[in-house]
């Protein structure tokens, strides 16, 4: 088990930085590349844990793919080009691999046995695998189909019209894939807006995909073509350092190419609302297919503020870095209807609530949220990662505004997301 100490008692965070390119872009570009016809380019593409399992699942696949760093070639021969794998797919820690490649996978006709890590273990399948399995696929796995090792044996789909049991772009984006395949069309409609990557990259792959309202619709047996990819920044690393400037005294941070996604960018809508000194400079690329920019924010007072509703899945994966920004807000401030963090690496309401208690915060889980007391002082403390890269790299933020000592147990689990998190953050650091 991978331990460090932290540093605490930090004066102020000055710099510029350029975070790593985004997750959710990275394993989709991935994907796409490999059921595309022809040679895709993949450019900024993150070496997280996550995206490197992502490419190895598509490898076992038959998939020609090269990495070096952040460039990657994917050698496409079109979704008919993948071929039975001879191994279990293994996907780590990633629920993002795992839940789209199912999409995939549902529309083969062979079989392959889908396992991760005992994280991934624990977290829900069923929101995929039933509307798969109403397409014509068939999905067997632990607990009827509930949970990992999953095997899936796909074949002919039939399209149809999925009302979405719970705002997910990871089931949407499933959905969809499988889709692409199916006979006739297919419609997912979302109780909530959730982030469109997918729709953005069917378009970029050539494929034709249209939203009306709420619902989402693609037609089966489109065959997509190889793409150049750009991955911006992404925005849910650049969360932690945004949260860093807004709360360490006289910090001033600016942030290169943050991918802006406005299906995204709810953190920046709640440091706005808190009163942060946050400004905002989208590039001017008309054509782009993800919009970006850059950020600079510095330190200011703070108010709490209330979380809720269709800005929970523009946020999602900010909720535990936002629960520290809330312990230096003036006021308590409440967040609601996030009951899906019950379900991600981590139960991150009872992970985020336990480990800011170690560093002694006033913070209370509720059913589907936690209320967070302001103008706290952070004390000191030995907490864990618990392997849940988004807890760790809140943990190590809140460390620089402890007084006494921190020591951060899994600590290796930041390399999910980011592996150069600490010499970014320690980079900033003003003696
Ligand atoms: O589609 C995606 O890339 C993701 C969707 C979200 O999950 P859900 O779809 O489960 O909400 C998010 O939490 C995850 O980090 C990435
Ligand atoms: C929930 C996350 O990812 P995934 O679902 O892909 O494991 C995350 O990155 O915070």
């Amino acid at each position: 088990m991978s331990t460090k100490a932290l540093k605490t008692n930090v004066y102020s965070l000055k710099g510029e930085i350029t975070v790593p390119g985004d997750k959710s872009i990275s394993h989709r570009a991935v994907m796409f590349g490999s059921i595309a016809e022809g040679t895709t380019q993949i450019k900024n593409f993150l070496p997280g844990e996550d995206c490197l399992s992502t490419i190895s699942c598509f490898q076992k696949l038959g998939v020609k793919i090269i990495r070096k760093d952040s460039e990657v070639i994917v050698s496409g021969n079109g979704i008919g080009g993948l071929k039975h794998p001879e191994e279990t797919l293994y996907v780590g820690n990633s629920g993002t691999t795992i839940r789209l490649m199912l999409g995939i996978l549902s529309g083969l006709p062979f079989e392959s046995r889908l396992e991760g890590d005992e994280s991934i273990a624990k977290r829900p399948m069923t929101r995929v695998t039933v509307p798969l399995s109403k397409m014509g696929a068939r999905i067997d796995g632990r607990n009827n189909g509930e949970f990992t090792p999953l095997i899936v044996k796909g074949g002919k789909l039939t399209g149809i019209t999925y009302p979405l049991p719970v705002a997910s772009a990871q089931v949407k984006s499933s959905v969809l894939l499988a889709g692409l395949q199916a006979e006739g069309e297919t419609v997912v409609v979302e109780p909530v807006r959730t982030r469109d990557h997918t729709e953005r990259m069917i378009k970029q792959f050539g494929g034709k995909v249209e939203r009306t309202g709420d619902s989402v619709r693609v037609l089966g047996g489109q065959s997509l073509k190889a793409a150049h990819i750009t991955v911006p920044g992404d925005i849910s690393s650049a969360a932690f350092f945004m949260v860093a400037g807004a709360i360490v005294p006289g910090s001033d941070i600016v942030l290169r190419n943050v991918g802006l996604n406005p299906t995204r960018t709810g953190i920046i809508d709640v440091l706005i609302t808190m009163g942060a000194d946050i400004r905002i400079e989208p590039y001017e690329q008309e054509k782009a297919a993800e919009p970006a920019g850059d950020i600079r924010i510095q330190y200011s007072s703070l108010k709490a503020t209330t979380i809720e509703g269709a800005l929970i899945p523009r946020l999602i994966d900010e909720i535990p870095i936002i629960a520290l920004l809330a312990t230096q807000a003036e006021g308590k401030t409440v967040i609601k209807d996030a009951a899906e963090l019950k379900v991600k690496e981590t139960n991150r309401i009872d992970t985020v609530v336990k480990e800011l208690k170690k560093l002694g915060v006033n913070i209370e889980a509720t059913e589907d949220g936690m209320v967070i007391d302001g103008n706290q002082n952070l004390a000191g403390g030995t907490v864990s990662a618990h392997g849940d890269h988004r807890i760790g790299m809140m943990l190590s933020i809140a460390a620089l505004l402890c007084e006494q000592e921190v020591v951060l147990e899994r600590s290796d689990a930041v390399a999910i997301s980011y592996p150069g998190f600490f010499d970014d953050l320690y980079n900033l650091v003003q003696a």
